[in-house]
């Protein structure tokens, strides 16, 4: 039922931003706060029983649900942003999307030797973003096995790709068919 609310408040746009794409517009959520407090909350209790230091949240949609979620667990919230926008020593990685290649970058200090990281974004598509964002955390010492998602494409085999590189995925509603 709760799943059903929140796929329901999920826009989709069609041949956004360029034609075959079936763009998933998690914003709208947003707009429905009881759909988005039924987001947080679903996050918040299926990871229940572990015991994170750290939410990393990949700009910029990563960053609605991230943020929410630390304060809801009580733990600290780092983001990991596009290139030239942490001020800050950072380490970056380049990565694929479904449409495109694009960089991230993290603070050096943000993540300390064993921290026990949980990453969040809006959205899992072929999974190049949340390695990407793994690999960040691992390069600095941090444990990265475990991401949270609102949406899954689970036709485009993000989940494989997450699992190949060690991360247990969690996603709250797919869309087949993209
Ligand atoms: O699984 P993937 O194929 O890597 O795709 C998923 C990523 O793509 C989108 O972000 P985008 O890079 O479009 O940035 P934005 O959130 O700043 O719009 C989305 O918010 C995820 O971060
Ligand atoms: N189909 C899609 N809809 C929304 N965001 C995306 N990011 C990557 N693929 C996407």
């Amino acid at each position: 039922m709760t799943t059903e609310l929140i796929k329901k408040a999920v826009t989709t746009i069609v041949d956004y931003p360029k034609p075959g794409i079936l763009f998933r517009d998690v914003t709208s959520v947003l707009q429905q706060p009881e759909a988005f407090q039924a987001c947080i909350d679903m996050l918040k209790s299926n990871y229940d029983g572990h015991t994170f230091d750290k939410i990393v949240g990949t700009e910029a949609r990563g960053f609605l649900f991230g943020a929410p979620l630390a304060l809801a667990l009580g733990i600290g919230f780092v983001p990991v942003r596009k290139p030239r926008k942490l001020p800050r020593e950072t380490i970056s990685e380049s990565y694929e999307l479904e449409y495109g290649t694009d960089v991230l970058e993290i603070h050096k200090d943000a993540i300390s030797p064993g921290d026990n990281v949980l990453m969040i974004d809006d959205l899992l598509a072929t999974g190049g973003t949340m390695v990407a964002t793994a690999n960040l955390i691992r390069r600095l010492g941090g444990k990265a096995d475990h991401a949270g998602f609102v949406i899954s494409l689970p036709d485009i085999g993000g989940d494989a790709k997450l699992r190949a590189a060690n991360i247990t995925p969690y996603c709250i509603c797919e869309f087949e068919g993209d």
